[in-house]
């Protein structure tokens, strides 16, 4: 009675029984496998642009509050730490709840990810490009198909690990490799929300002797310990070197910095608590995770659309034959209709499909915009109150997107292109928003250009439901029996 009655958001819309028990939305999340996001589109048909989605959250399906929600690192915004059980890693950037401690994580990561320092290791990028295409070409010449999904994740899981630890992994060299981690990665997404509804259950895994808990673990698990393994092995290293006097003889970018890590150890921005071994552990695995996933999962929706849709490709094709073949990033940069094919790959893969709620500190006003399915009347959101968009309802607002799940990189050509621009949120907004962009643009361009040059491929036993969003666990998931992107390909 008191959450439906004499809560601060009972007279918000939404159905009772959301309003009364998180009940609800567990049965979005795991008995329904996670459609929860799906289905706060359809209630917002029946209830409006602002609904109560759980007891205490509401969800907003209009892009005109996004600047509101997703508001600049001025504006005090904390996370929501309910959600961010999802991720069982309090102390990495992205999952970090309290707004002040945030501001002096990112702080100390910045220029790592500047893109001066992105610039500066550009030719990592295009060294392992290079190992990317030789795989392709291998696959060419055998005449044998190849899994494109496996052989971006190993891609960027070398990107990334390379660019943050400055070591070399070749998990590319490895194909067999690649796949297996692919799909335990995939396999440890799918506990996440036990882990938001249960979040006891990884602490009690964790309790348990490795010999009794390791064969009950599902196998993203043991990974990701061997990941924190490795970044615990890394940590060490650093500070023996410190602590010895030894200075490494690499030359340094912009930074001043070797690695990652060295940016955050030497930080004067942090106290001595952010530099404890636990939560740079925890950092590090982040770091990992969110590098690797997500500009794989981009190039993945790009290369299916442009090779389901010849028309697209075509027009690729025709605007990087004006352009040398060693063109470099900046230079690929101010192609208009590549970087709208990458704008519209960003928007269909929905980056984070969870819900990235934010709680601001003062009480604010939601009313509709032009941009709201239905006009409406206003509503005083109550400071504290967790509250988000999720990229599902931005990126298909047809008022903005029409026919939103059609690939059409005109929509971000001209002026309008350029107006849609502040509706992107697959790296989200405001003082959140992605760290790693630069990173990942720079991946993205160079690998899209390069790919479209050297080889003529053709999808092989894939098609749109190997790429489409059927499950959000955290990021967009197609149907749970897919094998990915694969393709054959031949030398141009
Ligand atoms: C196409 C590729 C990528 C997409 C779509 C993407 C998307 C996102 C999104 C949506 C967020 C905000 C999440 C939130 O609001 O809670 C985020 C945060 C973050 N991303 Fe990315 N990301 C990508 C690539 C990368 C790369 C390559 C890295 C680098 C290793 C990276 C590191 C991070 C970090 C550290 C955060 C947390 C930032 C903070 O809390 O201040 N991302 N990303």
């Amino acid at each position: 009675v008191r959450r439906v009655y004499i809560h601060p958001l009972a007279h918000i819309p939404g159905p009772r029984l959301a309003a009364i028990t998180w009940w609800y939305e567990f049965y979005f999340d795991v008995i329904q496998p996670s459609i929860f996001v799906f289905k706060i589109q359809e209630l917002h048909k029946q209830y409006g642009p602002i609904i109560r989605i759980t007891p205490d959250e509401i969800h907003i399906n209009d892009v005109g509050f996004l600047g509101t929600i997703y508001a600049p690192s001025m504006s005090h915004r904390d996370k929501y730490d309910y959600i961010l059980r999802t991720l069982q890693i309090p102390g990495a950037i992205g999952a970090t709840v309290r707004h002040d401690i945030h501001r002096k994580r990112r702080e100390a990561l910045g220029p790592f990810f500047s893109r001066r320092n992105v610039l500066h290791l550009e030719p990592l990028i295009t060294g392992k490009l290079e190992q990317l295409c030789q795989l392709i070409t291998k696959h060419a010449s055998e005449m044998a198909p190849i899994n494109l999904s496996d052989a971006l994740f190993a891609f960027s899981s070398d990107v990334t690990n390379n660019f943050l630890f400055a070591h070399q992994t070749d998990v590319l060299a490895d194909e067999t490799l690649a796949a297996t981690l692919r799909q335990n990665g995939n396999d440890l997404l799918l506990g996440i929300n036990i882990n938001k509804h249960f979040p006891w259950f990884p602490s009690f895994l964790d309790s348990l002797p490795l010999f009794i808990s390791k064969p009950i673990m599902p196998p993203g698990l043991i990974d990701m310990l061997a990941l924190f393994d490795r970044v615990r092995a890394e940590l060490m290293g650093i500070v023996a070197a410190k602590s010895s006097g030894v200075s490494s003889e690499k030359k340094l970018g912009p930074t001043g910095k070797e690695s990652v890590y060295h940016s955050v150890i030497d930080s004067n921005v942090l106290p001595p608590e952010e530099k404890s071994l636990l939560r740079l552990e925890q950092e590090g695995a982040l770091l990992v995770l969110a590098g690797t996933e997500s500009p794989a999962k981009s190039l993945n929706i790009i290369f299916y659309h442009i090779l389901a849709n010849s028309s697209i490709l075509s027009k690729l094709r025709a605007e990087l034959s004006t352009v040398p073949k060693s063109a470099s990033w900046t230079e690929l940069e101010k192609l208009p209709y590549l970087s709208a094919v990458l704008e519209e790959g960003n928007r269909l893969s929905f980056g984070v499909t969870a819900r990235t709620a934010r709680i601001a500190d003062e009480t604010l006003t939601y009313t509709p915009s032009p941009y709201a399915t239905s006009p409406g009347k206003s509503y005083v959101i109550p400071p504290g109150t967790p509250m988000s968009t999720t990229t599902l309802s931005a990126h298909t607002a047809e008022s903005v997107f029409p026919e939103p799940f059609t690939f059409d990189p005109e929509r971000w050509l001209g002026d309008a292109g350029n107006e849609r621009r502040k509706f992107q949120m697959a790296f989200g907004k405001g003082g959140r928003k992605c760290l790693g962009i630069e990173l990942a643009r720079a991946e993205l361009y160079l690998v899209t250009a390069a790919l479209v040059r050297v080889f003529e491929m053709e999808l092989w036993e894939t098609d749109e439901s190997d790429v489409a969003f059927i499950h959000d666990y955290q990021v967009a998931m197609p149907k749970f029996e897919s094998k990915g992107v694969r393709v054959t390909a031949r030398i141009l």
